[in-house]
């Protein structure tokens, strides 16, 4: 490919890059625009509508009046949109990976697999809404029928982060759409032709107007927007993927309407390797976990705890297949590892690096910002507690690796965060994978592996990283609400 020629040019379907707003159905140009660059080479892509907090009543408003429509219709009938949505996400994997990549920076070939990831959400939820079942309980008299129904929620708003600009997209409104609910989508501002494509695919599969709007908007906007949504008495549930930081601005903001809320927040993943584990396929786990998406995931792994015994040979072993890592821009052969979102996620990187480096840390490889937003995949040997990496996620290519003596010593140095969202161990002995699992405060825990989403898990996180569950038949009930029916006998 032509790298300075724009990699939008190759669409096959030039239709799906969108750069309007969708509201009630209608493409709207917006009050003024933003621009969207690609972060492996910093070409403009497009100018995109940047809507406003106007826009957002206006699309709350939209997405209310559709609602009875959207709810009155059968199970059925919401589920075989969702699948056509789903199908014509998957017939389009390709154009959308190469909105992805050009706009996220993820290598193509991850990039057309987190379309397939995004779209197995729409997939397991159009089955879901077919099992939104109630309950009968039994009688507490014999005048008395007691029955559960359970009732979509109303408006939704999503708010999604840039990493995943499709998944996390789907992963809330497919719920929400099988549960009978309409939605207004907030996507990230570094990240929205992929979101405004999977759009007009929903659209093409027949989602009625007002059911799902999209609202692209700058960082000012994007704030004027929350507090719009979280102020409105209409928008029953928030569901939100990002930064804790936010997560609790969101929180704050919503207590006012007491309203319902989903929350994706924040990881710091410990990945835990004991004496008696496999070392090759730790090794193997590592890299998936920690260099996915270039470090940019909540659940990456962010602190790598090595028992003493085999520490140098793991340390040796993760360091020589880190070398052999390709970064480059996201659309060239062979590249594993594409550039960082934007200038603030390398410094961050750099910051962590230079910190651990002054408190002690050896360099085993990389440890070098290259041209751009790339940083080179690092491994750093002799990590202790008091660094930075310890406290705070990196999100980017930065692997410490501390070492530990005891099972009680990795367990309280993995459990001593605010966060709980992911967390990793590889241990071939099995009383130690119950123990380890029951004693890590995480809403996930991978044994043995380094990747652990996909569609029909529930994914979610304990303590600052987060509410809720995304995913598996757990997911609908975010958008759901329960109704007790008590059904007297007036005849006797
Ligand atoms: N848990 C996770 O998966 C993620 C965690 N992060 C963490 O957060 C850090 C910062 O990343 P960043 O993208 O800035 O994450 P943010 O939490 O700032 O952004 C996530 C989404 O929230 C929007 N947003 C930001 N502030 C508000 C607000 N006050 N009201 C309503 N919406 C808001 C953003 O819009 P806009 O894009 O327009 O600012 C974006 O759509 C990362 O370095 C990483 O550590 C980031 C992304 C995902
Ligand atoms: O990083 C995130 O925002 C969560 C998505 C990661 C996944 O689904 O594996």
């Amino acid at each position: 490919m032509d790298m300075k020629a724009s990699p939008l040019s190759l669409l096959k379907d030039p239709t799906l890059l969108k750069t309007d707003a969708l509201i009630d159905g209608q493409w709207l140009k917006g009050p003024s625009r933003f621009d969207v660059h690609d972060p492996a080479t910093g070409m403009k892509l497009a100018d995109v509508a940047n809507l406003g907090p106007r826009d957002a009543e206006q699309a709350i408003a939209a997405a209310n009046a559709a609602w009875p429509a959207w709810r009155g219709k059968t199970a059925k009938e919401r589920s075989l949109i969702l699948r056509k949505w789903y199908d014509l996400l998957m017939a389009n994997q390709e154009d959308l990976g190469r909105l992805m990549t050009a706009e996220q920076g993820k290598p193509f070939a991850e990039a057309k697999g987190e379309v397939a990831y995004g779209a197995s959400f729409v997939e397991w939820f159009a089955e879901e809404a077919k099992r939104i079942n109630g309950e009968t309980l039994p009688q507490f008299d014999n005048n008395r029928r007691l029955l559960v129904i359970r009732q979509p929620i109303g408006v939704c708003a999503a708010i999604t982060p840039w990493n995943f600009p499709l998944a996390m997209i789907t992963r809330k409104v497919a719920p929400a759409l099988a549960a009978g609910c309409p939605v207004v989508i907030k996507p990230a501002e570094l990240t929205p032709l992929t979101a405004l494509a999977a759009a007009e695919l929903a659209m093409r599969a027949g989602i009625p107007p007002g059911v799902l709007n999209l609202l692209p908007a700058d960082g000012a906007n994007s704030i004027a927007i929350g507090k719009v949504i979280c102020a409105s008495d209409t928008v029953r549930h928030i569901s939100f993927t990002g930064s804790t930081e936010v997560g609790r601005i969101l929180m704050a903001q919503s207590a006012p309407t007491v309203k319902k809320l989903s929350l994706e927040l924040g990881g710091n993943a410990p990945f835990i390797v004991f004496d008696d584990a496999d070392i090759d396929s730790a090794v193997e786990g590592a890299i998936a976990s920690k260099y996915r998406n270039a470090g940019q995931t909540c659940v990456c792994a962010n602190r790598l705890y090595v028992q003493e015994g085999v520490y140098d040979q793991f340390v040796q072993k993760f360091a020589a297949k880190v070398r052999t890592m390709k970064v480059g821009n996201g659309f060239e052969e062979g590249v594993v590892q594409g550039p960082l979102i934007e200038p603030a996620a390398v410094d961050k990187v750099q910051k962590h690096l230079d910190d651990a480096k002054a408190k002690g840390a050896q360099v085993v490889t990389g440890g070098s910002r290259l041209q751009g937003q790339f940083f080179e995949p690092t491994v750093l040997s002799g990590a202790t507690g008091d660094m930075l990496c310890a406290r705070e996620e990196t999100f980017g290519p930065l692997a410490p690796v501390f070492k530990f003596k005891s099972e009680q010593e990795a367990i309280a140095a993995a459990n001593d965060t605010e966060f709980g969202l992911a967390s990793y161990f590889y241990s071939r002995d099995v009383g130690r994978i119950f123990r380890v699992s029951e004693a890590l405060e995480y809403g996930m825990v991978g044994i043995n592996v380094g990747i652990i989403a996909t569609e029909h898990v529930p994914f979610g996180g304990v303590k600052q990283s987060g509410l809720g569950r995304e995913g598996s038949h757990h997911g609908i009930d975010e958008y759901v609400e329960i109704k007790y029916l008590c059904v007297g006998d007036v005849l006797k």
